[in-house]
C-alpha cells in the first residue's frame, strides 16, 4: 500500500541516493535510443547542468508540491540553508593554469611563471620549485647593485601591502646560491587563483648566481610549509593557502623539454597526458615532495628493480641519482667521463646517448635521450654537459627537470599527500 507519506519518503532516500524500501514506481520512464525511431525504446543521457550544485530538500518541496501537501516551515528554510551553502561553496572554488616559460631557448636551465602581487596588480616572472617553500621577490628592499635587469615588488606601491613586523628570512639552495629579508603579507594571484594576505618575502640580499639570472624574479616554493625559513613563525606557501579554495587540492607540472609547459592549480587536465596516472607515497618529512621509484633501466636495456628514494624538485635543472645508475647509464655512451674539470659527466657532444627509464610504482617514465644532452659546455664546444649526474656528493637524489619534463605529473595535497605521474 504506497501512501503518501511513503512516497515522501521515497523520494526523500531517492533524493539523497540511498535506496529506499518502497521501490518508487512512480508512472514509466520511456526506454528508447534516443534517435526518435519507432523502436519504442529510447534512452536519454543524463548530463550535470554546469554549476549545478545538489539540493535534497528542494527535492522533498517539489513532491510536498506535487502532491498537493502543505510545506512545513522548516522544510523551507532547509531549501534556503542548503542553497546558501553551494551558493557560498560555488563562489569559493577557483581553478587556475599558468605557463610554466624556459628561461632560455637554447636548454632548460629553469622555468619561470608570471603572477601579480598587490593593489594596483604588479606582475612579476618566479621560478615555481617544490623543492623549497619561500617565496620570494627581487624587491625595493634589494640593493640597487644586487638587480640587473630583474622585475621588483615594491609594498610601499601596493595599498594591501602589509609588513609582518619583525619577521626575516635567509634561504640557501642546493647549487650554493640564497637570499635573505624581511617579509609582508599581500595580495597573490598565479593563474587566476589568488590568496589574500600570502607571504611575499621581499629580498634584502641575493646571491650572485641570482643577481646575473636577469628572468627570475623570486621564488614560488611548492614544497611543504614545514620547510618555510621564516622567523620568528614560519609561513603557509601558496598552495597551501590556496588549497581550500580550490576544486581539488593539487597542482600539476606539464614541463616541457625547450617549449613552454604549464602549471595547473586544483584540477587535473585529462588532455595534458596518456594512459593511467600512478599515484606514489610521499614522505612529507622533512617537507619535500618525497617519493620511492621501483627501479631504472638504460636505453633499451634490462630493468633493474631497485629502491630509489628522491624528491621531485622543479626548481633544480638536472636530475641527480646515485653513483650504481649513472655509472651505468654513462657507461654506455663513448667517451663519456665523470670530469672533475667540469664538475660532472660530461661526453663528447656526437657521440649517441641511450635513454633513461625510471619506475614510478608497476610503471615507468622514459627520458629522451635528447633530453640528457643537456647543454654544450660553452656556446660551439664539441664537449656536452648531462643531463643526469651522480647524488652521491648531494645526500638526497633529485628528480629535476630533466626526469619531470618527460612526465605530467600531479602533486596531491590531500591528506595523506601522494605523487601521481603519467606518460604524455
Ligand atoms: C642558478 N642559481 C640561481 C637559482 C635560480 C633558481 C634557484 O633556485 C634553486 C636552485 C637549486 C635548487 N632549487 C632551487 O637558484
Amino acid at each position: 500500500m504506497v501512501t503518501l507519506a511513503n512516497l515522501v519518503l521515497a523520494t526523500a532516500l531517492a533524493a539523497v541516493g540511498l535506496a529506499s524500501v518502497i521501490p518508487p514506481k512512480i508512472g514509466t520512464t520511456a526506454l528508447g535510443n534516443g534517435h526518435g525511431t519507432s523502436s519504442g525504446r529510447a534512452s536519454l543521457k543524463q548530463v550535470r547542468r554546469p554549476g549545478y550544485r545538489f539540493n535534497g530538500a528542494r527535492d522533498i518541496y517539489k513532491t510536498y508540491l506535487k502532491y498537493g501537501v502543505p510545506v512545513p516551515d522548516y522544510l523551507k528554510n532547509a531549501v534556503a540553508n542548503i542553497d546558501a551553502l553551494n551558493a557560498a561553496a560555488l563562489s569559493k572554488r577557483e581553478n587556475g593554469s599558468a605557463a610554466a616559460i624556459p628561461i632560455d631557448p637554447r636548454f632548460d636551465i629553469a622555468y619561470v611563471t608570471p603572477v601579480t602581487i598587490g593593489t594596483p596588480p604588479q606582475t612579476l616572472y618566479l621560478d615555481f620549485d617544490t623543492g623549497s617553500s619561500d617565496l620570494w621577490v627581487f624587491s625595493s628592499h634589494t640593493p640597487e647593485s644586487q638587480v640587473r635587469g630583474q622585475r621588483i615588488y615594491s609594498p610601499e606601491k601596493s595599498s594591501t601591502a602589509k609588513l609582518l613586523a619583525g619577521h626575516t628570512w635567509s634561504i640557501l639552495y642546493g647549487d650554493g646560491s640564497g637570499s635573505l629579508g624581511n617579509v609582508y603579507t599581500d595580495n597573490f594571484t598565479v593563474g587566476g587563483v589568488t590568496v589574500t594576505s600570502q607571504a611575499v618575502q621581499t629580498a634584502q640580499q641575493v646571491s650572485y648566481s641570482f643577481t646575473s639570472q636577469s628572468e627570475i624574479h623570486g621564488l614560488v616554493g611548492l614544497g611543504f610549509s614545514t620547510l618555510n625559513t621564516v622567523f620568528p613563525n614560519g609561513q603557509l606557501t601558496f598552495f597551501d593557502n590556496a588549497k581550500s579554495t580550490l576544486d581539488s587540492p593539487v597542482f600539476t607540472a606539464d614541463l616541457k623539454w625547450k617549449k613552454e609547459g604549464t602549471y595547473d592549480f586544483g584540477f587535473i587536465d585529462e588532455t595534458k597526458y596518456t594512459g593511467e596516472i600512478t599515484y606514489l607515497p610521499v614522505q612529507t618529512d622533512p617537507g619535500y615532495w618525497t617519493f620511492t621509484s621501483s627501479g631504472y633501466a638504460v636505453g633499451d636495456g634490462a630493468f633493474h628493480p631497485a629502491s630509489i628514494v628522491g624528491i621531485a624538485d622543479t626548481g633544480t635543472s638536472l636530475t641527480y641519482l646515485p653513483a650504481e645508475v649513472v655509472t651505468s647509464y654513462w657507461g654506455q655512451v663513448d667517451g663519456a667521463v665523470d670530469s672533475d674539470y667540469y664538475g660532472g659527466y660530461v661526453f663528447p657532444c656526437s657521440s649517441k646517448l641511450p635513454s633513461f627509464t625510471f619506475g614510478v610504482g608497476p610503471a615507468n617514465i622514459t627520458i629522451p635521450a635528447s633530453y640528457i644532452n643537456y647543454a654544450q659546455i660553452t656556446e660551439g664546444s664539441p664537449v656536452c654537459f648531462g643531463g643526469l649526474q651522480s647524488s652521491s656528493w648531494l645526500g638526497v637524489n633529485i628528480w629535476g627537470d630533466v626526469a619531470l619534463k618527460a612526465a605530467f605529473v600531479v602533486f596531491n595535497g590531500a591528506n595523506p599527500p601522494t605523487i601521481g605521474w603519467a606518460k604524455k
